[in-house]
């Protein structure tokens, strides 16, 4: 009986077929009007405007493809989890043309799932996380320290350094010094061309960054030949030290024909910096942005942060990671942040069979976009969407798992998702036990990609020579909404 009420529902609903909705004008079809939104502080309204004329999940035309957007918490993860590997990633053409075929981020099946599997288990490892807490927590300490000096900075850039060291060194143990500088530089080359007009030609943007990701590939190549010789000969058993490491040893490991091919390794440590060299920086930027605007949140996150600080100071210990990630507030803060910030808003499939999720009809061949950011700023799911209320997390917990998924989800869930969440509560705990700050007007741009207009200048004075007046909360003591900065 359940069965049958379910199907008449969907078919009422839909009756079954194509989601409804409007391809728009030929060849650009609502493309225009998709960007436009992304332009504005609410760029979520593309969806919701269709949402009100369509239902949860529509048809439309964007980018040069006829695509089919949910924004439906459980069509999204009926996509995510792929059960039956009915779809597969769809990315632009320039973001196709940088990656190659083999990375990790456009590759599919097994050998997917190899790769994930090996990186997420090291990613999420206690013997990692306990070596790259004091990494981290050193690298902050050297950025905040240099701030005391600086009349104005920048928070956007200033994280920055932090997180791309720290990213390079999990992969391949790059440290501080010529080679690091030589990735940054050339990463940055590279990612230049990711959003770009797919033309590749002496001069357009797209060439330029396939020379980037060659010299890349020539310098990682290099360490990639070292670190296998040094394997080799010191037959080394213990802990991995980095990506590579579990990459290079899970081949030696393997058979003759699922042997990873050195430059298949090489190409995807370089390809998995992608999705973690912007967004940690952002969460953190993102994290100093909403907190400068609501200063209660901020109060009682250094009250938190100040107690633990305390702690360790009577206690003599050093800090682990657990004691970073143990604090509730800063959990919720944390939490909070990716919800609104919708760093990645959204994936990108394809199917390779028709498929019926809830009674829409995908069909073969068809793009979807799985809208993450529709779903974080719908008000059935979260009251006052726009409003920076860590302390709704208090309530919602466990709840929302499948209508909140900063880090995707399903078989392609983010292998950085513990790091990032790691590095985000050092950052912030060491942030706001020492200084505090004013920061500059500014706005977040969310196309294409989510940043700070003027990369969030702030003042930052050391906690401990402010002036008494000046020791309460910074800003007006009341949230603002977010859609209003
Ligand atoms: C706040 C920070 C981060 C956010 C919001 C984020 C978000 C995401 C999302 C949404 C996906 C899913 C993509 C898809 O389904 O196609 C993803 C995948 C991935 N992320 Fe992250 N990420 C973050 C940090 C990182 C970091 C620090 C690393 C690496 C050290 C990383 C490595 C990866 C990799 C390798 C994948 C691809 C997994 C696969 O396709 O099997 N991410 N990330």
């Amino acid at each position: 009986l359940c069965w049958y009420y379910k199907m008449r529902e969907n078919i009422e609903r839909n009756r079954g077929g194509v989601p409804k909705g409007n391809l728009g004008w030929p060849l650009i079809g609502e493309t225009l009007d998709f960007i436009a939104s992304g332009f504005t502080s609410r760029p979520v309204s593309f969806m919701d405007k269709r949402k009100l004329l369509h239902g949860k999940v529509f048809k439309t035309h964007l980018l040069g493809t006829p695509i089919i957007v949910s924004t439906d918490p459980d069509v999204n993860k009926v996509v995510l989890q792929n059960i039956g590997h009915i779809f597969v990633p769809a990315y632009p053409k320039s973001i196709r043309e940088l990656l190659g075929e083999h990375s990790i981020l456009q590759m599919n099946g097994n050998l997917q799932k190899r790769v994930h599997a090996l990186i997420g288990g090291f990613f999420r490892s206690p013997q990692l996380k306990t070596r790259i807490t004091t990494h981290i927590k050193n690298s902050v300490k050297i950025t905040l320290a240099s701030w005391q000096d600086m009349q104005l900075l920048h928070v956007q850039e200033e994280t920055k350094k932090i997180t791309f060291e720290v990213l390079v060194s999990v992969l391949m143990s790059v440290g501080p010094g010529e080679d690091l500088d030589f990735l940054k530089r050339e990463f940055e080359e590279f990612i230049k061309g990711l959003i770009c007009l797919p033309v590749k030609f002496p001069g357009t943007r797209l060439y330029k960054s396939l020379k980037a990701k060659e010299r890349l590939l020539k310098m990682v190549k290099k360490i990639v030949e070292e670190r296998k010789l040094a394997i080799e000969k010191t037959d080394r058993k213990g802990i991995p030290k980095d990506a590579l490491d579990v990459l290079l040893r899970d081949s030696e490991e393997a058979s003759e024909n699922q042997s990873l091919p050195l430059d298949f390794i090489g190409g995807n440590i370089i390809e998995m910096m992608i999705p973690g060299e912007e967004t940690v920086p952002m969460a953190m930027t993102l994290a100093v942005k909403f907190l400068s605007d609501c200063p209660v949140a901020l109060h009682q996150l250094m009250e938190e942060n100040m107690e633990l600080k305390k702690q360790k100071k009577d206690s003599g210990e050093d800090y682990n990671w657990t004691d970073y990630l143990s604090l509730p507030f800063t959990q919720n803060v944390i939490s909070e942040t990716l919800r609104l910030a919708n760093i990645i808003n959204g994936v990108w499939r394809k199917a390779l069979k028709d498929i019926d999720i809830k009674g829409y009809l995908i069909p073969k061949g068809w793009c979807v976009l799985v809208s993450f950011i529709s779903v974080h700023m719908n008000e059935e799911i979260y009251q006052n969407p726009y409003l920076f209320d860590p302390w709704r997390w208090e309530k919602l917990g466990a709840a929302v798992n499948n209508s909140f998924t900063p880090f995707g989800g399903g078989q392609r869930l983010c292998p950085g998702l513990e790091l990032s969440r790691l590095e985000i509560s050092i950052f912030l705990h060491h942030l706001v036990t020492t200084y505090k700050w004013i920061a500059s007007e500014d706005k977040i741009v969310y196309f294409p990609t989510v940043k700070m207009k003027k990369k969030l200048p702030i003042k930052a004075e050391t906690l401990e020579v402010l002036s008494p007046h000046q020791k309460g909360a910074t800003g007006n003591g009341i949230c603002t909404i977010a859609s209003k900065q």
